[in-house]
């Protein structure tokens, strides 16, 4: 049954997005907890959607991803009214209102630079397109790579980084190179115009704070995992 202290689906007549101002508003109020709870209610919400579920209140979405229903709650309340209290969510309006603070209602350019086995990995992976990231090039610096065509992107040659850039002007740049590469083909990354990276290189990029950088690191996430399950015994 649905909590009572939820929000009311929304009326199908009632513009469910936010504006772009608003989007902004909200992701600047947002810590950076709640963008992770958000995206992991967004992959819930979209699975939700394809399997017919019109409507979710905070207790099921907040079992879905391990929190509480009042953090759910805290946390939507965020992306600004997007319902009355009463009885759930309108799954089709959160994803709007979540995916326009998260930028995914945006059409993202990203390129990868590196593709060896975890490059390739990401070519070929089709989770991406959905929330609105297009890879539309690739490089490498490995003459057997270039020119070959994975996940139906071409390889071209990392020489040719900087017509890439001005090719396609990408917002958004995957860096899977190794880590001594790493440092200096963000510089030219950042001279080229992008704005995000993606890192996956086990190094601290030392960039302007106008560049915004996530770093992912398996292995800092099984040390941390390694902790976790240690602190339960
Ligand atoms: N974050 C993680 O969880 C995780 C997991 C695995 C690997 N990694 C890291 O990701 C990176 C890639 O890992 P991998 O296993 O695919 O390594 P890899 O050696 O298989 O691939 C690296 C690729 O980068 C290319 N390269 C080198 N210099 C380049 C340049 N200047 N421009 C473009 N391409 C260049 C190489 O030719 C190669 O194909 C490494 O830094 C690795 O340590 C991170």
């Amino acid at each position: 049954m649905p909590d009572s202290s939820d929000a009311a689906p929304i009326p199908d007549d009632e513009s469910p997005s936010l504006s772009a101002s608003d989007a902004a508003i909200s992701r600047r109020n947002l810590p950076e907890p709640a963008v992770g709870r958000l995206s992991l209610y967004y992959r819930e919400l979209y699975r939700l959607r394809d399997a017919g579920t019109h409507s979710i209140n905070s207790r099921e979405l907040g079992k879905l991803v391990n929190v509480s229903p009042a953090v759910v709650r805290r946390d939507l309340s965020a992306l600004g009214t997007i319902g009355r209290r009463g009885v759930g969510y309108t799954v089709e309006l959160l994803i709007e209102a979540i995916g326009g603070v998260l930028g995914s209602g945006h059409q993202w350019q990203v390129i990868l630079v590196g593709v060896g086995s975890l490059g390739d990995a990401l070519l070929r992976y089709r989770g991406f397109e959905r929330l609105g990231f297009r890879l539309v090039s690739a490089l490498d610096a490995n003459p057997d790579r270039i020119g070959t065509s994975i996940g139906g992107v071409r390889v071209r040659d990392a020489s040719e980084l900087a017509q890439v850039l001005s090719d396609f002007s990408p917002d958004l740049a995957i860096l899977a190179v190794p880590a001594e590469k790493a440092g200096e083909v963000a510089g030219e990354l950042v001279a080229g115009g992008i704005t995000g990276i993606l890192n996956f290189a086990p190094t601290t990029l030392r960039l302007s704070s106008a560049i915004a950088v996530v770093n992912v690191d398996l292995a800092s996430e099984l040390q941390r995992l390694a902790f976790s399950v240690q602190q339960r015994k």
